[in-house]
């Protein structure tokens, strides 16, 4: 305080409603973070971030500061390999039980036009949501991966044409060995009518186009392909897979989720 006097400290003084807080903490801070590459090694990028502890009834407030504090002792190194080391600083640091670090980052990955070739930058969001409670990392990777949906329906009724759109699919995996984004946004390329690529030219974009047509897939049948790939794979625990449609011919989304669970079944 500009008069001497210590300053008053009103996060720390008593909180008499007897509520826990499960989450409180700093939302959506904007921050460069390096994702491992599969391709070039690492790639930088910028994230947004949340940072939550929980906070016992007792206390009126969390101290908001120590977060962003934590978060600049690790610049240039907020990456996978430091989250565990960043959320048991949090725990210690706000003296909590349980912390949760969500980074949501945009990932670029360099793709060739299906037949001219051509190199093109297409831009896949990306998350990590790393909890920490006890001795358990609990870890989800997260891609949305957008593709074009053509539906089957409209193909089968229609003398010319079928209804298209882009599509968002939206998946997240817990896993025991490390996997690629790069492998995960090529699964799920697989499960829409056709993949989205940043740059085509007219021969790409005729190939797209024929891909759709001879590959309808209703809603059902992306997370349904999603899921049957995902399962496939014994070093994924858990996934959860969404697709939206945004309907061209409607002024709603068509929408479907699937979800699988393998964790205390022995695999
Ligand atoms: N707990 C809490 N703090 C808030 C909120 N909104 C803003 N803040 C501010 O966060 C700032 C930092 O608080 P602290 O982290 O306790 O700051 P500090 O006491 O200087 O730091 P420490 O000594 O490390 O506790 C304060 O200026 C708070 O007013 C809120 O909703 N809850």
């Amino acid at each position: 305080m500009s008069d001497g006097q210590p300053m008053p400290d009103l996060q720390k003084s008593r909180d008499h409603r007897r509520i826990p807080i499960a989450k409180v903490g700093v939302k959506d801070i904007s921050y460069p973070i390096v994702v491992q590459d599969k391709n070039r090694s690492l790639q930088h990028t910028v994230a947004r971030v949340d940072m939550y502890v929980d906070l016992p009834h007792q206390f009126k407030g969390t101290h908001m500061s120590r977060f962003v504090e934590i978060l600049n002792r690790y610049r240039e190194q907020v990456a996978l390999d430091r989250l565990e080391d960043i959320l048991r600083e949090m725990r210690q640091k706000l003296g909590a039980e349980t912390a949760h670090l969500r980074v949501e980052f945009p990932y670029f990955i360099d793709k060739a036009a299906p037949v001219s070739k051509a190199r093109s930058l297409m831009e896949y969001t990306c998350e990590f949501d790393a909890c920490l409670r006890g001795e358990t990392l609990d870890f989800v990777l997260g891609v949305k991966v957008p593709v074009t949906s053509l539906c089957p329906c409209s193909k089968e009724l229609s003398r010319f044409g079928a209804h298209n759109q882009r599509s968002i699919m939206t998946v997240k995996v817990r896993y025991t060995d490390f996997i690629w984004i790069e492998d995960l946004v090529a699964l799920i390329e697989q499960c829409g009518s056709s993949p989205l690529y940043a740059l085509l030219k007219r021969a790409d974009e005729k190939h797209v186009t024929e891909q759709a047509y001879q590959n309808p897939r209703f809603v059902e049948d992306m997370v349904r392909e999603a899921y049957l790939r995902l399962a496939a794979q014994e070093n994924i625990t858990w996934f959860s897979v969404e697709a939206e449609n945004f309907e061209s011919i409607h002024n709603h989304s068509a929408y479907a989720a699937v979800e699988l669970d393998r964790r205390g079944s022995g695999r």
